[in-house]
């Protein structure tokens, strides 16, 4: 059994340095090295990765790395590619690496040959992905498909919306993508609402298939179509298809399994865009872009695997994010894109790290005796200046941002992208180096004002810079986040791929719900709180 973290001469070295951090301002570590701006920094594959906007010394970052290797994270990291069963609550390998090696590259894991299963649904997804996109596949009336549906929740929503707002730009083909995840019918209702049933493909995604929100969405559009088509079942097999790691539900939902694109129970949901889950991404950009965005992955997956961990993108963002959590008091982080098309980016972050990350027991079983999991937020830059920026400037709490923009626009009009970076680079230079009293003052500030102006600075930040927003940056980007979790997941004793946490309020749902529809009344045995709700919830809905 692994020690306590908190218990290494490593942890202990990082606490009493960070009393000396505390006491240093990032204007005296910029103005006591020059270079400091262009050596913290690292590339990896199109990302540019500026961390010198940090509170961080090059003694920081040795004790964390030192902290890394005390803990084994270059061994975890060997043990996830190689295919060990690294979630271990669930005895399951974790490869969602495995999703985006060439088709050349080699790995068998429990006597599977993974590259050759993988390549194999990708070779489907293509093929019927142009069959869509050409008009070869049309629906039942013999319309050509326009308009995808994904339904699906959580890993089985988010990547994929996140990705398809993300590649906007690469939509060719003909085919625009809807999706549909909250249980509350408004969102099928509306989503649907104006769609013609002739032309509409929906997609089922659901690793287990058993998802409440996603059958009871999915049997509505089964409805809505058929109703629609004013057709009987076999209207179904031209309108749905499935991702699922579970072919037996899948076909008992009436969905034909050659209609099914399968994955495997070592692709985790939240790490699942890159499998079959990619699926309606797939249709709006096509194949090619689609492996560009696979590739894009397997660069960063390269480059975690491989480089030294003082020169590991992931290591050292990672290894930053628990010198802010653990050691300097932080709470949150904020994820702020310089992009439009990024608008979903933080929603599936939150995912994907608090989802991984949010847990407060030891791979062994024993209690943290240390904070873990950090919450996530954001939304895109400016529209984050003009709302919640005022908190990180000038307020009290410690919030490490990542900001992360495009050299070049998707679409380049007049001179606003020139401006819309031109914010990008002032922010993060605004909180890390602020404005001091004598400067406000020499402004011409009036004296009782000063204080209100002054902007303290020694505010962190991590600038993520990439020539485009392409679907090989985006596949690095995702990457980057993915590893990063796993780093911090190392550090912390925990295991990042399971959930065990999301399954109460589930269960207990499932046992609610016959209270709601009124196919049972007895309230006797719920808590005075529940009961009392439902209650009123039941006259309103005159079901008593
Ligand atoms: O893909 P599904 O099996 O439908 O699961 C959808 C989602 O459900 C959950 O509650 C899990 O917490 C998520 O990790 C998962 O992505």
């Amino acid at each position: 059994m692994a020690a306590d973290v908190t218990t290494t001469e490593e942890w202990q070295a990082l606490r009493k340095h960070a009393d000396e951090i505390r006491a240093t301002h990032l204007r005296d570590l910029f103005a006591g090295d020059p270079a400091r701006g262009e050596r913290l920094t690292v590339e990896v594959a199109d990302l540019y990765v500026d961390y010198s906007k940090n509170l961080v010394t090059d003694e920081t970052l040795g004790l964390l790395t030192a902290l890394a290797e005390r803990v084994g994270l270059t061994e975890r990291i060997a043990a996830m590619f190689a295919g060990s069963h690294i979630n271990g609550t669930e005895d399951r390998a974790v490869l969602h690496t495995a999703l985006r090696l060439p088709r050349d590259a080699a790995l068998r894991v429990d006597g599977q040959d993974v590259v050759a299963d993988v390549h194999a649904v990708r070779q489907r997804m293509a093929e019927f992905a142009e069959q869509v996109r050409a008009g070869q596949w049309r629906g039942h009336t013999g319309e050509r498909i326009r308009t995808v549906v994904n339904i699906g929740i959580g890993g089985s929503d988010l990547g994929p919306v996140m990705a398809y707002e993300a590649l906007k730009a690469y939509r060719d083909g003909g085919i625009s993508c809807r999706f549909v995840s909250n249980i509350d019918p408004t969102d099928i209702h509306d989503t649907t609402a104006d769609l013609d049933p002739a032309s509409t493909l929906f997609v089922v995604v659901s690793k287990t298939f058993s998802t409440q929100e996603t059958l009871a969405n999915a049997h509505q559009a089964r409805r809505w179509l058929l109703a629609g088509l004013d057709a009987g079942e076999e209207a179904v097999a031209k309108h749905f298809v499935a991702v699922s790691t579970n072919a037996p539900r899948v076909s008992d939902f009436g969905i034909d399994p050659a209609n099914m694109f399968g994955f495997w129970d070592w692709v985790g949901g939240r790490y699942s865009l890159p499998s079959a889950v990619g699926l309606s991404v797939l249709l709006a950009i096509g194949p090619a872009r689609f492996d560009e965005l696979l590739a894009g992955y397997h660069a960063v997956d390269e480059h975690f695997r491989t480089a030294p961990p003082a020169r590991n993108a992931p290591v050292l963002l990672g290894l930053l994010n628990i010198w802010y959590t653990n050691f300097l008091g932080a709470q949150t982080h904020a994820v702020l894109p310089y992009s439009q098309y990024l608008h979903r980016f933080p929603a599936y972050l939150q995912q994907l790290t608090m989802e991984s990350n949010g847990k407060s027991v030891r791979t062994g079983g024993q209690a943290v005796s240390y904070d873990t999991g950090e919450i996530f937020w954001g939304e895109p830059g400016t529209n984050g200046q003009h709302a919640f920026y005022q908190l990180l400037h000038q307020g009290t709490r410690l919030v490490p941002a990542d900001f992360i923009g495009f050299t070049e626009p998707n679409h380049d009009i007049g001179d606003m992208h020139d401006l819309f970076m031109s914010n990008f680079f002032a922010q993060t230079a605004a909180l890390a180096f602020g404005r001091t009293a004598e400067q406000v003052a020499a402004e011409g500030t009036p004296a009782a004002l000063v204080p209100h102006r002054v902007m303290a600075g020694n505010h962190p930040s991590t600038t993520i810079v990439a020539d485009r927003l392409t679907p090989a940056t985006l596949g690095q980007l995702v990457a980057l986040y993915e590893h990063i979790v796993l780093t911090e997941g190392a550090i912390w004793d925990i295991n990042p791929f399971d959930q065990w946490g999301v399954e109460l309020g589930k269960v207990m749902a499932n046992q609610l719900a016959p209270l709601l529809t009124g196919d049972r009344a007895e309230l006797a045995d719920l808590d005075s709180s529940t009961a009392a709700l439902i209650r009123r919830y039941r006259a309103e809905r005159r079901r008593d």
